[in-house]
């Protein structure tokens, strides 16, 4: 039997192929023999707008250089399968190592490949670090520094002059054939426990993190799998044109793959074929205008570079109108979309066991643990122990210190001081995603679910990161769905629900982590009553199932003291009382914190508010 997988992205990707071919073939229809030119280098654009779209389209970083990798792929194949005849005439100073192979298009275009995988490598070393605006602006260092060494290397490249003599092997089959390859690699990778992983660091890269994506990691497989098709669409360009010259991988054919990206959808694959088809469109008309004439009885001057604009134009009308793209983010699936989880037990599997944290095995402690800002001690030398099995509130007025504490330990901030242990592992120091991968999980204040992703992807993009095997993170995927009610939620994009909903999701996602301890910050704010009252009783349903520890940060002061088993309070960042709900609550310290701070006149929440002057303040009366 086929792997449904297979089958369902064979389908996907055959699709998208039928789509080039019919345009294909009506560009030879409207055009004649004109089209099939139209037809194959359109295919080649595919191709290389696919390439730019595994990376662009996956981590959200706009490249500039992808007439980089297409230059040297384009180079590379040239030298490769130039006859050694035109080559003793062409490159009279070619090294010798490089001269005389006459290869075929195909083992040209795996050379190329191979070629762009080395610059991609080498020039991942630094992109995988860089994230926004500084990773763009390196792509566009890339292609600078590409373009000056081909026009440099003169012996091997002609420099500035045109590089002929190479044979015209690409044909609309060839063409054709790689296009719908390269879409077929760009649609599986895109639901590949990396592709899904890349796409988290998209949405929100601190909560990817937080979840065990290695960002570096697979950020740095967007871009190898990039450059590598990239440098197989200059391979395939070379044997189109036969001649040509370092300007046609430069500034202007960056600029064309741009814009059918974001006019088709940077997104999806499907958006950078129908940017392609679009920008192709729009191009060749325009082109046909470009020398001016005589058009429909007017006499139109001749507007050089009018394709160019028509492109600008067609880009700056798509972005006004569908930010997104004309397709979005979202793959134009004719066949069902293959579901990883459909089919699968969502029962206990063998080996789900070890999502059983033992009681007692993997407490959460913070030694002397200290951050400061410049001047502010936001925490200041805080040691306490959350229990494994046992729900720990955490407490204390606003700018108490919560967050950067919650923050010291999942690894988002570096202490200035002090340990922190999970079990009897030292976490302190360590990257979020490992610390997530060593069982200690989060949720944020601020929501941070992965909006562009279905509910299932959000959940099953934690589990993938920290579980061993595919069996076991489906289990947990299944599992955290169901423990939340999100079950009938899975194919809802997560940014399209109701607040509370997401704040849902948040929990199931760090949950799929597979946690020794979870941490929850203010877990339900926005939610309302009944909401809030229906995740206390599945927190500690969990809690009682599978003897997780929970730290949770709250501000409603009634909810946390009847939740928590014992409660941590903090003040001006140091640890001011432990100890359980009634202990706390007739401390003099945290009455004097909390009603301190309600008489400095601090800004509250009326839940919080109330929640002080009926818990706190009754005691105090
Ligand atoms: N990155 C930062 N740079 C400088 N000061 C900071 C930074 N982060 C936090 N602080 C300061 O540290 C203190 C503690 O802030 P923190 O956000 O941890 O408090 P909190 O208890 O979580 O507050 P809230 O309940 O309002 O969320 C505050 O005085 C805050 O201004």
């Amino acid at each position: 039997m086929v792997n449904p997988r297979i089958k369902a992205v064979t389908m996907d990707s055959l699709a998208l192929a039928v789509i080039l071919v019919a345009v294909g073939i009506l560009a030879g229809v409207l055009f004649g023999a004109n089209g099939v030119r139209i037809a194959t280098s359109m295919s080649i654009v595919v191709t290389a707008c696919v390439g730019l779209q595994v990376f662009s389209g996956n981590t959200g970083i706009v490249s500039f250089g992808p007439a980089a990798f297409m230059g040297v792929g384009a180079y590379t194949a040239g030298i490769l399968t130039m006859s050694p005849v035109v080559q003793r005439t062409a490159l009279p100073h070619l090294p010798v190592w490089m001269a005389g192979y006459g290869l075929s298009v195909w083992s040209s275009l795996i050379v190329a490949a191979l070629t762009g995988l080395v610059l991609a490598g080498v020039s991942g070393i630094v992109m995988r670090r860089l994230s926004g605006s500084a990773a763009s602006i390196a792509t566009l260092a890339l292609q600078i520094i590409v373009y000056t060494v081909l026009v440099a290397t003169k012996d091997i490249t002609r420099g500035s002059q045109t590089f002929y003599g190479v044979p015209r092997n690409t044909t609309l089959v060839v063409a054709l054939s790689v296009a719908a390859l390269s879409i077929a690699v760009a649609r599986t990778f895109r639901d590949t426990r990396t592709g899904r992983a890349v796409r988290a660091t998209r949405e929100d890269e601190v909560a990817a993190a937080a979840v065990g994506v290695d960002v570096r990691q697979a950020r740095l497989r967007a871009w190898l799998l990039s450059g590598t098709i990239l440098s197989i669409a200059g391979a395939l360009t070379a044997q189109f044109l036969g001649a040509f010259g370092p300007k046609d991988f430069y500034f202007e054919s960056c600029f064309l793959l741009i814009s059918m990206l974001i006019v088709g959808g940077i997104g999806s694959v499907s958006g950078a074929l129908v940017g392609v088809i679009v920008i192709t469109a729009v191009t060749e008309l325009l082109r046909a205008l470009e020398g001016g004439g005589d058009i429909l009885g007017f006499s139109v001057p001749a507007l050089y570079g009018l394709p160019l604009v028509g492109a600008s134009l067609a880009m700056i009308l798509v972005l006004f109108i569908r930010p997104t793209g004309l397709v979005g983010s979202r793959e134009l699936e004719l066949s069902k979309a293959w579901d990883p989880l459909k089919g699968r037990d969502s029962k206990l599997l063998p080996g789900s066991q070890d999502f059983q944290a033992p009681k007692g095995a993997h407490a959460l402690e913070a030694n002397q643990l200290s951050r400061h800002f410049g001047g502010v001690r936001a925490v200041d030398g805080v040691t306490f122990k959350a229990e494994a099995g046992l729900i720990t509130g955490l407490i204390g007025p606003n700018g108490a210190g919560k967050s950067t504490l919650i923050n010291l330990l999942t690894g988002q901030l570096r202490p200035s001081a002090g340990h922190v242990a999970l079990g009897s592992d030292l976490i302190e120091n360590k990257q979020p995603h490992i610390i997530a991968r060593a069982g200690l999980a989060r949720t944020f204040q601020n929501l941070r679910v992965f909006a562009d992703m279905t509910v299932r992807e959000n959940v099953l993009v934690a589990a993938e990161a920290c579980a061993a095997d595919t069996a076991l993170s489906v289990w947990r995927t299944n599992d955290a769905l169901a423990r939340f009610g999100l079950e009938t939620l899975g194919d809802r994009l997560a940014g399209s629900l109701p607040y509370g909903q997401r704040r849902l999701v948040e929990i199931a996602r760090a949950l799929a982590t597979g946690p020794r301890f979870l941490l929850l910050d203010e877990p339900a704010a926005g939610m309302n009553p009944a909401e809030t009252k229906e995740l206390m009783g599945r927190l500690a349903a969990l809690r009682a199932d599978t003897g997780v520890g929970i730290l949770v940060v709250e501000h409603d002061l009634h909810l946390i003291m009847s939740l928590s088993d014992t409660i941590v309070v903090i003040d001006r960042g140091k640890r001011i009382a432990v100890g359980t709900a009634d202990a706390v609550r007739t401390d003099p310290a945290v009455i004097s914190a909390y009603l301190g701070s309600k008489r400095m006149g601090e800004k509250k929440t009326q839940v919080e508010t109330s929640s002080v002057v009926q818990v706190i303040g009754a005691s105090a009366s």
